[in-house]
C-alpha cells in the first residue's frame, strides 16, 4: 500500500486539569484512534459534541500534544513537533509543516484579525512562508480572492464589512495562500445559514478539484458530510466506532451509534427515516 498523505496510528490524547491530585485519572479525549487520509481526498469526521473531533484535529495541527500514538504526514512523523520542552517551553513547529497544513475554523469572525484589511489577512501567510515581492503578493491576493468568489477591489475592507459566508471565504483564501496539501476544516459551515452552507461546501469541493488539496473535515450534519467526504469516520467518547466509504457508512452503517446518529440527524423526513430503518434492519440468518 502506498503511503497516505496523513496517517494516524493508535492516537491517544489525555487532558490533565491543573492542580489535580496525582492519583486522579486524566481525562481521555481521544482513545486509540487510527485513520488514514489519501492525497486529494476528504475524510469526514462526525460524532456528537465532546466526542473528541476537535482534539484530534488540533493534534494534526500540532496545537495539542498526543499522549501516545503516531501522526505521520507525507511519510514524516510529526507527532513530536510540539512536545512541551523543559520549563514549559514549546518546540517550534517547522515552517514547512505550517505551510503544507492549513486550517479553517467554525467562527471566521474569531479567526480573522478584525483590525486588519482583507488584503493583509490573506497576504500574511505569503509573507511568512514565501519569498514573494510586494507586487507579486498583491497579485496573488487578488487571484486568491477571485478564486473564492470575492471581489478583489474590496481587499482594503476589514472583516466586519462582510457577511458570515464572505468571512468564511476570506478564511478559505488565507488557507489556500500557501498552496497546502491538507486543510483541517473544523466545522467551517456550522455557524452559517443553510443556503450559505451549500455555497461554501460547493466552493470547497471546487477548490479541491482545482488544486488537489485534501480535507480533514469535521461536521455534525451527516447528510452534508456524506456529500462532502470520500470516507466517513464516526467518533464516540473519544473512540472511533466506524470508518469507511461515505456512502456505505451513510446507507449501511455497521455500528449502532452511527445508526442512532443518522436517525437523530436534523432535517430528515419521518417517512424517510422509517424507510431507512427498514433498510437497515438486520436480515435474519437462515
Ligand atoms: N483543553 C482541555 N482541557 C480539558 N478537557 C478538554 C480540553 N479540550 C477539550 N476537552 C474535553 O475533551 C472532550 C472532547 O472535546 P472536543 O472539543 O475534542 O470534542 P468535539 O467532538 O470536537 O466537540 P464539539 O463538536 O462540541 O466541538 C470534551 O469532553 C471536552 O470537554
Amino acid at each position: 500500500m502506498t503511503s497516505a498523505l496523513l496517517e494516524i496510528e493508535d492516537l491517544r490524547i489525555e487532558y490533565r486539569k491543573p492542580g489535580l491530585l496525582r492519583r486522579k485519572e486524566p481525562f481521555v479525549a481521544v482513545d486509540g484512534v487510527s485513520l488514514r487520509l489519501e492525497r486529494g481526498q476528504t475524510l469526514g469526521l462526525v460524532g456528537e459534541s465532546g466526542s473528541g473531533k476537535t482534539t484530534l484535529a488540533r493534534s494534526v495541527l500540532c496545537l495539542v500534544d498526543p499522549t501516545a500514538g503516531r501522526i505521520e504526514f507525507d511519510g514524516t512523523d510529526v507527532t513530536g513537533f510540539r512536545r512541551a520542552g523543559i520549563g514549559g517551553t514549546t518546540r517550534r513547529v517547522p515552517h514547512w509543516y505550517r505551510r503544507r497544513v492549513q486550517a479553517i475554523f467554525q467562527d471566521p469572525t474569531a479567526s480573522l484579525n478584525p483590525s486588519w484589511s482583507v488584503r493583509d489577512i490573506v497576504a500574511e501567510p505569503l509573507r511568512v512562508h514565501t519569498d514573494l515581492r510586494d507586487d507579486a503578493v498583491t497579485r496573488k491576493v487578488a487571484t486568491l480572492l477571485d478564486q473564492v468568489g470575492l471581489d478583489p477591489s474590496l481587499d482594503h475592507q476589514r472583516p466586519a464589512a462582510f457577511s458570515g459566508g464572505q468571512r468564511q471565504r476570506i478564511g478559505i483564501a488565507r488557507a489556500l495562500a500557501t498552496e497546502p496539501d491538507l486543510i483541517v476544516c473544523d466545522e467551517p459551515v456550522s455557524a452559517l445559514d443553510v443556503s450559505t452552507q451549500s455555497t461554501i461546501v460547493n466552493l470547497l469541493n471546487q477548490v479541491q478539484r482545482d488544486t488537489g488539496v485534501a480535507y480533514l473535515f469535521i461536521g455534525h450534519d451527516l447528510g452534508l458530510m456524506r456529500h462532502m467526504s470520500d470516507r466517513l469516520a464516526v467518533m464516540y467518547h473519544g473512540r472511533l466506532v466506524e470508518e469507511g466509504p461515505a456512502e456505505d457508512v451513510y446507507h449501511r452503517p455497521a455500528d449502532d451509534y452511527t445508526r442512532r446518529l443518522l436517525d437523530a440527524a436534523p432535517g430528515f423526513d419521518p417517512a424517510e427515516q422509517r424507510r431507512k430503518r427498514e433498510l437497515r434492519r438486520p436480515v435474519a440468518a437462515g
